[in-house]
């Protein structure tokens, strides 16, 4: 039986995990496998989708759509030769990730046959003004979306919901638009009804060269991180920074991990699980726009976050 694939894509932060998490959640005894791709060196999202009851590969590192291409290919491939088989394989893209070169590698009809592309889904943050959606990356993710679930509605009032959702409808008319409270995407959108119709036919624009872009630093520490000081640094890095996330403990609480995110400009904080053994103590991971971050910056101000060892 082949095994159908759902791509998810969407700009840094827009709420790509917590959609795959909230399937993954829901996947009513289905045999979900998902493959997440964290820019980052550091695979955050992988530690934080929980429920995958065919596991979860993590590629970091890199971008799919670029230089971990190859990776994807095995990966599927490893995952094909499961036995059993998974039921769907869940593919979440990184958020710089121009999904146009995914969907040309998965239409390759050797692939096609085992793992055919059933859905792409694009995650939008309908926070962000909707001028953002002219970027050539968002619009570029967009174009390949059958699904687009605008995320993060209940951060915004009617006027701006019905604007955001005006925008996305003139840009991309073709796809079915709905909303997503907390990841939530109805499952009959992105399951396959009917696994022996015919694959759909999808345009892929010119890539969107995203690695030249943006870049991701990573810190980490093998001692907790003090709160106050770690707020301030993030008020003071915020501006330069397209995207952050981290996993730490703090000298407050210490021997539990707190869940750190930076996305569309919204610093949050929220309880993690227990500390994984054989990991650092305090793990975060800048992007920016190239050339915005220095090395030295980063490690100078989150120095400034940790209890002198
Ligand atoms: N209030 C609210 N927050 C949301 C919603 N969806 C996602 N978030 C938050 O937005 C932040 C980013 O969400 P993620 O799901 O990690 O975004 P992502 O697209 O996977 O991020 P990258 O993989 O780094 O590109 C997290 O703090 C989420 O909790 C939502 O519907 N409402």
């Amino acid at each position: 039986m082949p095994v159908p694939v759902l791509l998810v894509a969407g700009f840094l932060g827009a709420g790509k995990t917590t959609v795959v998490n909230h399937l993954l959640a829901h996947a009513q005894g289905k045999r979900i496998a998902a493959v997440i791709n964290d820019f980052g060196a550091i695979n955050i999202d992988a530690e934080l989708i929980a429920g995958a009851s065919d596991g979860v590969v993590s590629l970091s590192n890199g971008c799919i759509c670029c230089t971990l291409e190859g990776d994807l290919l095995r990966t599927l491939a490893t995952l094909l030769r499961r036995d059993p088989r998974p039921e769907l394989i869940v593919i979440e893209t990184s958020g710089v990730a121009d999904p146009a070169d995914i969907v040309r590698n998965l239409m390759d009809p050797v692939i096609w046959q085992e793992a055919p592309l059933d859905t792409v889904l694009c995650v939008v943050d309908a926070t962000q003004p909707a001028e953002k959606l002219n970027d050539a990356l968002l619009r570029s993710q967009l174009r390949a979306a059958d699904v687009v679930a605008l995320a993060k509605v209940d951060l915004v009032d009617a006027a701006h919901h019905a604007g955001m959702r005006d925008a996305v409808r003139a840009l991309r008319p073709a796809a079915v638009i709905v909303d997503a409270v907390h990841g939530e995407v109805p499952a009959t959108l992105l399951f396959p009804a009917d696994l022996d119709r015919a694959p759909t036919p999808r345009e892929t624009g010119p890539r969107q060269p995203v690695l030249d872009r943006f870049e991701t630093l990573s810190w980490t520490s093998e001692r907790p991180v003090r709160l106050p000081q770690l707020q301030q640094a993030i008020g003071r890095l915020a501006p330069k920074l397209a995207r952050a996330k981290g996993l730490f403990e703090t000298v407050e609480q210490p021997g539990r991990l707190m869940v750190f995110q930076l996305a569309g400009g919204r610093a949050t904080l929220a309880p993690g699980g227990a500390p994984a053994p054989d990991t650092p103590r305090s793990r975060i991971v800048f992007i920016a726009e190239m050339g915005a971050l220095s090395r030295g910056e980063i490690d100078s101000t989150m120095e400034g976050c940790v209890e002198a060892g």
